[in-house]
């Protein structure tokens, strides 16, 4: 049996996956049953590293996804347009996708998996999220027995790149960012890197699949890196933290989460550059690596680790959803969806306002250097509810005390009232970093 590819895209993710398309030896032999039929590109006389069969590129994706010759449609472009209508175009056709783009999915998976759901095929997202690392089909599979009830991560390479940098050389955000972009770890535009928006994306499809429902992608709470600085990094590292942006699904615990109600628990979900204790798996993982950890019941805590970009890494997992594809294919008579590999969710996860969500504090203070400075913080945090780990007077400044205060778990609207308050005192003069404590 021979499965037709329609390979949209053959830039970074879709040159490396024709690589794996085009020699198989030694890996799965489902792959000798795999062939790439056409291939879609922007610029078709651009000179590649790749020797296709002769006269399968064209400019004209919209031909390659409703040629009744296809099998399995796989995007690779990027971006919104024109890749959610070429998705949505192969699935009214009856192709099944495999696609890497996370920004489409988070935006749009709901219409793109109601009209595969209707239609009868599958999208498949390794690639998605993690690059090489299984988790999506882990989600799915190999978790299906758990109630999850957390998944964090570390899933965006660059800024992770970017942050270990900075605590390594004691550097600048921004000169960091620039040689980054100068040896091609970051992009020209690094917007959806540096501010969480890539984060977001991510850590919007990993809930849904963890907790079975839907995800507005707008109610993703995202804070990026720009803001951290070589400061507050030396000062968590005296305090036994490493700054990390984190992505945190997570589900609230109610007051007895054992017992099942009909109020549906709510989520957290919000991505920011956090405090983690250095001795919290996620805090040894550096460079350009991603890691995903997940706790659910009963497996308790589980953590995928590896390169989360890259042409080989990325390419490996699209090619492993085209044969789950494709040995479906080949072993299924009925139509689908299996329940283990569709996507199915009907309803929109109930998400928690930022006010409610409850976590520890970072927080640097200038201050006048008059006394009882200290003593009026303490006064105020108290009165709002808020709860001190430590107050430490990290040194002088040009005549100004700095002071380093990491909390408690406090609400964080408890937290915002008492800051408000603390930036009307006269001994004041700033609050140069806010971050969050894992
Ligand atoms: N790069 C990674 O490490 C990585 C990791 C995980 C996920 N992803 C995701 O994988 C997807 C592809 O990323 P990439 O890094 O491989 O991108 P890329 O290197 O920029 O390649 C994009 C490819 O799509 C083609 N293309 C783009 N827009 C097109 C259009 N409108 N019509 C026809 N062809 C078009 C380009 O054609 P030309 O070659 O003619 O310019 C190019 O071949 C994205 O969704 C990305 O988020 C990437
Ligand atoms: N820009 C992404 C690529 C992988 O999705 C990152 O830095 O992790
Ligand atoms: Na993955």
């Amino acid at each position: 049996m021979t499965f037709k590819i329609g390979l949209l895209g053959l830039g970074t993710v879709g040159a490396g996956t024709a690589q794996i398309l085009l020699d198989s030896v030694g890996r799965h032999p489902l792959l000798q049953e795999l062939e790439i039929a056409r291939v879609g590109v922007r610029s078709p006389d651009k000179p590649r590293d790749i020797d296709l069969p002769a006269g399968i590129l064209t400019t004209d994706l919209e031909s390659i996804v409703t040629d009744p010759e296809i099998d399995i449609v796989v995007e690779l472009i990027g971006g919104l347009e024109p890749a959610r209508s070429l998705m949505l175009q192969a699935i009214a056709s009856g192709k099944h996708v495999v696609t890497a783009n996370k920004a489409a999915i988070a935006l749009h998976g709901a219409e793109i998996f109601t009209a595969a759901n209707e239609k009868g095929v599958y999208v498949m997202l390794e690639a998605a999220v993690g690059g090489g690392i299984p988790v999506i089909q882990p989600l799915k599979q190999s978790l299906g027995s758990n109630r999850i009830q957390g998944v964090m991560g570390i899933i965006n390479g660059t800024t992770n790149y970017i942050l270990t940098r900075m605590q390594l050389e004691g550097a600048d955000f921004e000169a960091v960012l620039a040689d980054a972009q100068k040896l091609g770890y970051a992009e020209a535009d690094p917007t959806a890197d540096v501010d969480g928006l890539d984060a977001a994306d991510k850590i919007a499809i990993l809930a849904s699949l963890a907790f079975g429902g839907r995800i507005k992608r707008e109610q993703v709470y995202a804070e990026g890196i720009r803001q951290v600085s070589a400061e507050d990094i030396a000062y968590a590292e005296k305090l036994g933290f490493v700054i990390k942006l984190l992505a945190i699904a997570k589900r609230e615990e109610g007051p007895t989460p054992q017992i099942q109600t009909d109020v549906e628990d709510r989520l957290q979900l919000r991505v920011h550059p956090t405090l983690v204790p250095k001795q919290h798996p996620l805090a040894n993982v550096n460079g350009v690596y991603n890691a995903i950890f997940v706790e659910g019941d009963p497996i308790g805590q589980v953590m995928f680790y590896g390169r989360g970009a890259g042409a080989g890494p990325t390419a490996s997992a699209v090619v492993a959803d085209i044969l789950n594809v494709a040995a479906v294919l080949k072993t299924e008579t009925e139509p689908i969806p299996h329940p283990l590999l569709s996507c199915s969710h009907q309803h929109y996860c109930a998400i928690a306002p930022m006010e409610d969500v409850v976590t520890r504090f970072y927080a640097r203070f200038l201050t006048q250097d008059s006394p009882g400075v200290i003593g009026e913080l303490g006064t105020i945090f108290g009165k709002n509810g808020v709860s001190l780990e430590s107050v430490v007077q990290i040194g002088m400044r040009e005549n100004q005390a700095e002071i380093v205060v990491v909390t408690h778990d406090v609400k964080e609207g408890n937290f915002n009232h008492a800051l408000a308050e603390i930036r009307n005192l006269e001994a004041i003069v700033s609050i140069p970093s806010l971050l969050r404590v894992l």
